[in-house]
C-alpha cells in the first residue's frame, strides 16, 4: 500500500500550503470544513494508454454532513477516495482534513479519519464483536474503556447487542457488515469514508444503518463521505451529492436542488390503442421504455426531457391514441444521475 506519509521522490510536487496559511489560527477556523480537496489529479500509466482517473478535482465537505459520491463504473470514485486517504499518491493537488495537510502531517490528519472500503473491512473473525470494537478503538489511539458507552450504543443501534460476545466468523454476512461499520465508528473517528456500506444488507438492516448514520451526523457531528451505487440510499441519507464522470465532478449540489434542476420527466401512459406497431416506433425513439400489457393495448413508462415529452404526445396524437390513463412520476436521483452522465458522455 502506498502511503501519503512517504511521497516517492519522483512524484510531481504537491501544492500543499497553497490553500490555507497553515497557521494554528487558520487551522482552527477551518474546522467547519472537515475535508478540503484542491486540484487533485491522478493519472495511471503513460503514453496513449494513460488514464486520467481523477482530473483536477476540488471540493470541500462541511463538518457534520453526509456527502454522497456517485458515478458510473470507472468514473474515478475509488481513486479519489484512496487519494484522500493516502492509499494512492496523486500527481497533483492538496487534501486537508480539518485543515491539516495530509501529505505534510499525515499522522495528525488521519487521526480523525477511518474508512470502510469495498463494502467491508478486515474485522478479526476469531474475535467477538465487542472485542473487535475494542481492538479498533485501541489502534485508533483511544482507550477502549473510555468509549464503552459509545460501543454499547453502536451495538444496540445496529441490532448487534445479542451478538456482542459471539465471534464474528459465526455471524451472517449482513451482521458482519454491521460489525464492519461499528468497527469504523468504534474509535471515535470524526470523518469516515464508507464505500458501498449497504452492499449485501437486507432492507431492514440497510434502513437501520442509514438511521444510525443520520443520528451520528446530527447528534455527534460525524462527517461521512459515502459512495454507493444504490441511489435510494444516497437520496435518503445524503445532505449533498457529488457526481463524477471521467475523473471530473460534473454535479455538486443538495439532493433537493439536483431533483429540482433536472429536465427529466417520467410518465406512464395506458391505452387500448397502444398496439405493437406504435410501441415499436416509440421503442426506436425512446431508450429504456417499459411496456406491460393493458387490456387489449399496453401501458408504457418512459423517462425523457422536455423536448422528448412534447414529441411523445405529438406522436400519440398523430397515431390517434386515446389517452386513457396518464401518470407523471417525480424524477428520482437515478433519473438525475442518468441524465447528467449521459450529457457528460455526449449522448444527449
Ligand atoms: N491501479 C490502476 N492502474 C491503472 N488504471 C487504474 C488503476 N486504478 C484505477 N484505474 C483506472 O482509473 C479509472 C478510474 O477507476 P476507479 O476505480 O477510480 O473508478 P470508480 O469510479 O471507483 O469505478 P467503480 O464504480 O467501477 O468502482 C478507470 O479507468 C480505471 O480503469
Amino acid at each position: 500500500m502506498e502511503s501519503a506519509g512517504s511521497p516517492s521522490a519522483d512524484a510531481a510536487p504537491l501544492t500543499g500550503g497553497d490553500v490555507a496559511a497553515g497557521t494554528e489560527t487558520a487551522t482552527t477556523n477551518r474546522h467547519d470544513v472537515a475535508v478540503s480537496v484542491t486540484g487533485l489529479s491522478k493519472r495511471f500509466g503513460d503514453g496513449p494508454t494513460a488514464v486520467t482517473a481523477v482530473d483536477d478535482v476540488s471540493f470541500e465537505i462541511e463538518t457534520g454532513s453526509i456527502v454522497g459520491l456517485l458515478g458510473p463504473n470507472g468514473a474515478g470514485k475509488t481513486t479519489l477516495i484512496k487519494s484522500i486517504l493516502g492509499m494512492v499518491l496523486p500527481d497533483a493537488g492538496t487534501v486537508r482534513i480539518r485543515g491539516i495537510d495530509v501529505y505534510d502531517r499525515p499522522r495528525e490528519a488521519y487521526a480523525y479519519v477511518d474508512a470502510m472500503l469495498e463494502g467491508a473491512r478486515n474485522d478479526y473473525w476469531r474475535l467477538t464483536v465487542r472485542e473487535n470494537l475494542r481492538y479498533f478503538a485501541t489502534i485508533s489511539g483511544v482507550d477502549p474503556d473510555s468509549v464503552r458507552d459509545r460501543h454499547d450504543r453502536l451495538l444496540t443501534q445496529l441490532g448487534l447487542e445479542a451478538k456482542a460476545d459471539v465471534p464474528v466468523r459465526e455471524l451472517s454476512r449482513g451482521m458482519k457488515q454491521k460489525v464492519s461499520l461499528a468497527s469504523v465508528l468504534a474509535g471515535g473517528a470524526e470523518v469516515v469514508f464508507l464505500d458501498e456500506p449497504t452492499l449485501g444488507l437486507d432492507i431492514e438492516s440497510s434502513r437501520t444503518l442509514q438511521r444510525e448514520l443520520r443520528r451520528l451526523v446530527e447528534e455527534e457531528n460525524l462527517t461521512v463521505i459515502l459512495s454507493s451505487h444504490d441511489m435510494d440510499v444516497v437520496e435518503t441519507v445524503c445532505d449533498r451529492v457529488l457526481i463524477m464522470s471521467d475523473g471530473a465532478i460534473i454535479a455538486d449540489d443538495t439532493v433537493a436542488a439536483l431533483l429540482d434542476g433536472t429536465d427529466r420527466h417520467r410518465v406512464q401512459i395506458a391505452s387500448r390503442d397502444l398496439d405493437a406497431a406504435i410501441v415499436s416506433r416509440l421503442e426506436d425513439r425512446f431508450a429504456g421504455i417499459r411496456v406491460e400489457p393493458y387490456d387489449r393495448g399496453n401501458v408504457i413508462e418512459l423517462t425523457t426531457d422536455s423536448d422528448g415529452f412534447y414529441e411523445l404526445f405529438d406522436t400519440l396524437r398523430a397515431a390517434g391514441v386515446t389517452l386513457e390513463r396518464v401518470r407523471t412520476i417525480e424524477p428520482d436521483l437515478e433519473d438525475v444521475f442518468v441524465d447528467l452522465t449521459a450529457v457528460d458522455r455526449g449522448e444527449r
